[in-house]
């Protein structure tokens, strides 16, 4: 019996139709025809990617691609970029686009962030998930937030301000990363909602797929595989979530993930469950 409960978005609020949003409204100008592939460089060929980009914007990066060329998920990063003119500084684009590494690639990117307390089993189905679709030939890269308090944000404490930077650089990143139509898996506490929210405005429509990892903090507490929680409750360690920093568990989102009834759904069942959800979505083609 499956004990995941994939919240087939009215599970967990209202549907993010990706059919309707902007995958749809692009979906006819993958017709060779439309593009009018007869004028596209032959440097597409030679390298084996489809780089279905008339010759105009090929020779002349200042043409202007936006309108004619709509990316499958979502906009181009350009598109969302929220800096005024006031500030001088001018987008660069460049000819090959978020359309032509999904091409290349075969999949759209996206990020699926992956929150819940510590110990709830983010990091093991951020790898069971990264594993599944490796084998598929998806390719994918994990954020993981311990990880990336190692490097990037090793100047970050767990105070909200801290935390809030810390998931708004990890969420800067993997929109990166979604934007060269990598798979990007974030999984980091990210305890509050205002914070993940803030994170999906950064996303086309579809392109954020929030997983909650639904387990009791009874349950994270007694497995405590690094001993946090015992410190935690020692007061030798201050701030710490569930103990005392709050979690907000999400109010909307794509996924549950949790165990029922006592049974036992294994980290690869549950990434199973994410990788069903994107290849409905259409993620796992171009
Ligand atoms: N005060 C406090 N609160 C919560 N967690 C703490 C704290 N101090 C250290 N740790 C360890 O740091 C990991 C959480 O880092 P994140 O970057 O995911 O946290 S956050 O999203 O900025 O809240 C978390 O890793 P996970 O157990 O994998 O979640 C902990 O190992
Ligand atoms: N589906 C699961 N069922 C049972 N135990 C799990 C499951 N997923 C993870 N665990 C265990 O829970 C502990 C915490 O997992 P981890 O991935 O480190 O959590 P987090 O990254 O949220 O801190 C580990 O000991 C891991 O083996």
């Amino acid at each position: 019996m499956s004990l995941v409960k994939l919240l087939k978005p009215s599970i967990c609020g209202p549907p993010r139709d990706i059919e309707s949003g902007p995958l749809a409204a692009v979906a006819p100008s993958l017709s060779t025809a439309k593009l009018g592939v007869s004028k596209v460089k032959k440097a597409g060929a030679a390298t084996g990617s489809r780089l279905l980009r008339p010759i105009k914007a090929m020779e002349d990066p200042t043409v202007s691609l936006r309108n004619d060329y709509p990316a499958i998920s979502g906009r181009n990063l350009h598109q969302m970029s929220t800096m005024d003119d006031s500030a001088n500084i001018v987008w660069h684009k460049c000819s090959v686009e978020k359309l032509d590494r999904q091409q290349l690639l075969k999949q759209k990117g996206c990020v699926i962030w992956i929150t819940g307390l510590s110990g709830s089993g983010k990091s093991t189905v951020a790898c069971a998930l990264s594993q599944g679709l490796h084998m598929r030939g998806k390719l994918t890269y994990i954020l993981d937030g311990d990880n990336v308090r190692h490097g990037l944000n090793r100047d970050l404490s767990f105070k909200a301000e801290d935390r809030a930077e810390n998931i708004r650089r990890i969420a800067e990143v993997a929109k990166l990363f979604a934007d060269a139509s990598i798979i990007c898996i974030a999984s980091l506490i990210s305890p509050y909602r205002k914070d993940r929210d803030a994170c999906r405005a950064l996303f086309p429509q579809g392109d954020f797929i929030e997983v909650y990892m639904d387990v009791p903090l009874h349950v994270c507490e007694n497995r405590d595989p690094k001993g946090l929680y015992k410190l935690a409750r020692a007061g030798k360690i201050k701030s710490f979530t569930g103990v005392d920093d709050p979690y907000e568990p999400p109010l909307k989102c794509e996924m549950v993930l949790q165990q029922k009834g006592g049974d036992c759904v294994s980290p690869g069942e549950m990434a199973e469950t994410v990788i069903s959800y994107l290849e409905e979505k259409g993620y796992l083609q171009a």
